[in-house]
Order: structure tokens, then C-alpha cells, then sequence
């Protein structure tokens, strides 16, 4: 089957995405997915030496569990979590629901993105197609968790009870990690104004990956840090998620561990932590024969908050490496642009 001739009009406007083109049967790409070869994943360059540890958060309260949650996130800044206390039932339930969302009819979807607020619902695909020269080979829902009430007015309702049931749970294991986090870097509390700073908007998004005809020649996602403070994410059995290695060119494969949570730090604990923490680049390489998805919970500040170091980092006289920064205008910084790695942070260098 050949592409659509206009394929931007195709996947963006007509809201067909990434889905529509696969479910085409096309033979190869369009041109407008094909990556400069030095944007391209290179096999070669995956380091199986190292890895991401995977740590049991039952006794979360432990101080050895928080000493290996610290010696990830000033090392490789990405772990995995076993027992996070979220219900494995919840988890298989909203990976059905996200197939359910994707499966739906495209005037469904079409009617989705048009009538609900971008407030509290965004569908879209590849990353931010009008900044950028190349697409990605996704497409996404992003839900806003505002509150209880306004996820369950505006979230669509194919999926609605499960991601309103995994958000809530959610948010008791992410104050818990973030308790851990902000302890070692020697917040003693979180308190509300804590908690407006590090979770103060919280974004459950579906990523959709649907098959491709030649995953050597496109970015599933290119690689980039997220902004977040922390991202929980959740991944189906499929794989296609690498992390930068220590040397800095290489690429470590994070492999599906069932029931577990990836989770990564963000640029937001990177600057609040003056660099102790790091928040490393990843990407999503994908995949010629399967869909897969993903469902990360960026965990942001809320828009009106400040990002700095903290006074706790700098208490015995260190230098401050980040200017203050109101949340809003770094999230938009970064959807103006394409993925590019590391640059986002340098915006809010001294
Ligand atoms: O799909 C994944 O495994 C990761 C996706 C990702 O990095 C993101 O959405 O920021
Ligand atoms: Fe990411």
C-alpha cells in the first residue's frame, strides 16, 4: 500500500498518527520518518556490561533500600522497582485500557482531541511534530491528574476508572520515593509546599508504538532527559527503552521485568540537587513486528513553581550551578524544540 500524499496532514491534522500509517501496511517508511544516519540507533554501540539495578521497595522505609535508591540516582540516575505496592490486577487492566484507547475508531479520537481541553487531555503524536524537521514513530495521550474530579470529567472513558485507580496509587509510592530522594539531599519533610514544588502536576501519558516496517531508520523516541522531577514508568513486555552509559556514547538496554516500575530522574531533581542527582538520556528504539507500549508518570512541579538548587544542597557553601526557573517556562522550552539530548537543562545554566 502506498503512504497518504500528504502524510504531516495525514497523521497530525487528520489525527490518523503513527497507528493509522502502520495499520496501512506500508513497505517501507515515509521520508518523513527516515533519521539522519547519525541520529539512527547503532547496535554497536550497546554496552552490555552495564545495567540498572532493580530494587525491592517493600521495606521503603529502610535505610539500606534508600542507600540504593541514592547510589542510582547519582549514578546511572535509572533503577527498576519490584514491590512498589501497586496491585499487579491494576497494571494488566490499564495496559488493556490502553489498547482499547488506541484501537478506537479515528473519528472517535478525532472527536476526542477537538471537544476535550488541552487543560486535561492531549492527543498526539511523534513529539512536538511542528518543531520538528524529522517524526518519531509514536503517538501519545497525554492525561493531565489535575484532581480525582476533573480526571473522571474529562479523561475518555475507555480508560478512565483504570488510570484515575493506577494514579491514586500511584501517588502514595511516589511521596514515599520522593521522601527517600529529598531525605538523602537532607529535606527533612515534605511538606505542601514541597510537594507543589517536586508533584505539583502530575501527567500519566500512553505511548504507543505501533509496528515498523524499518526500525533501523527511525527514533521510536529520540533521545532526551524528561523534565520531570521523577518519571514512573511502566512498560509492556516488548522492550525497545536504552539508557546512556557511563561513558557517555554507549547505550544500556533496560529490559521489561514484569510488575516493575522504571523509574527515572528528571531534570527538575537534577537542578534542585545542584547535579548530585543525575538525570541521564534515554530513547526508544522501535520495533519491526509489535506494538508496544508505555506508560510514564511524569512527575512535574506545578507550572507556578520555582526550580533552583535546594538550600539544603548548598548549606556548606557550594556554588548554585542553576538559575531560579518558574516551572512553566522550561516545559514549554522543551516542546518548542525537537529531542536533542541534554540542551534542555543548559537553558537554565548560570
Ligand atoms: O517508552 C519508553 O520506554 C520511554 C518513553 C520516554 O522516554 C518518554 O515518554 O519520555
Ligand atoms: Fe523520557
Amino acid at each position: 500500500m502506498a503512504a497518504p500524499s500528504n502524510v504531516i496532514d495525514f497523521v497530525v491534522n487528520q489525527v490518523n498518527g503513527v497507528k493509522g500509517l502502520a495499520d496501512l501496511g506500508l513497505e517501507s517508511v515515509p521520508n518523513q520518518y527516515i533519521q539522519s544516519p547519525e541520529e539512527r540507533f547503532d547496535n554497536g554501540k550497546i554496552v552490555s556490561e552495564e545495567s540498572i539495578p532493580t530494587i525491592d521497595f517493600t521495606n521503603w522505609d529502610d535505610p539500606e533500600v534508600a542507600e540504593s535508591i541514592y547510589n542510582a540516582a547519582i549514578k546511572q540516575g535509572f533503577f527498576q522497582i519490584v514491590n512498589h505496592g501497586i496491585p499487579i490486577k491494576l497494571i494488566e487492566d490499564l495496559k488493556a485500557a490502553v489498547h482499547r484507547f488506541f484501537e478506537l475508531p479515528v473519528e472517535e479520537k478525532k472527536f476526542l482531541k477537538e471537544n476535550t481541553p488541552s487543560e486535561f487531555v492531549r492527543l498526539a503524536t511523534s513529539f512536538s511534530p511542528h518543531a520538528e524537521a524529522t517524526l518519531e514513530w509514536k503517538d501519545y495521550l497525554q492525561l493531565v491528574y489535575a484532581s480525582e474530579e476533573k480526571a473522571k470529567e474529562y479523561w475518555p472513558a475507555v480508560c478512565r476508572d483504570q488510570a484515575v485507580e493506577y494514579m491514586k496509587c500511584a501517588e502514595v509510592f511516589i511521596r514515599r520515593l520522593l521522601k527517600v530522594l529529598l531525605k538523602k539531599l537532607n529535606v527533612k519533610d515534605m511538606d505542601k509546599a514541597r510537594e507543589h514544588a517536586l508533584m505539583g502536576a502530575m501527567i500519566l501519558a500512553f505511548n504507543y508504538y505501533p509496528p515498523c516496517p524499518n526500525p533501523e531508520l527511525v527514533s521510536g523516541v529520540g533521545h532526551h532527559s524528561d523534565i520531570s522531577s521523577i518519571t514512573v514508568l511502566l512498560q509492556d513486555e516488548i522492550g525497545g527503552l536504552y539508557v546512556r552509559a557511563s561513558n557517555g556514547d554507549g547505550w544500556i538496554y533496560v529490559p521489561p521485568v514484569e510488575g516493575a516500575l522504571v523509574i527515572n530522574i528528571g531534570d527538575v531533581l537534577q537542578i534542585m540537587s545542584n547535579d548530585r542527582y543525575k538525570s541521564i538520556e534515554h530513547r526508544v528504539v522501535a520495533n519491526r513486528s509489535k506494538t508496544r507500549i508505555s506508560l510514564p508518570i511524569f512527575v512535574n512541579p506545578a507550572p507556578d513553581a520555582i526550580a533552583a538548587p535546594l538550600p539544603e544542597v548548598l548549606e556548606n557553601g557550594e556554588e548554585p550551578k542553576y538559575r531560579q526557573l518558574l516551572y512553566t517556562d522550561y516545559f514549554k522550552y522543551f516542546f518548542s524544540k525537537p529531542h536533542d539530548g541534554k540542551k534542555t537543562i543548559e537553558f537554565a545554566k548560570i
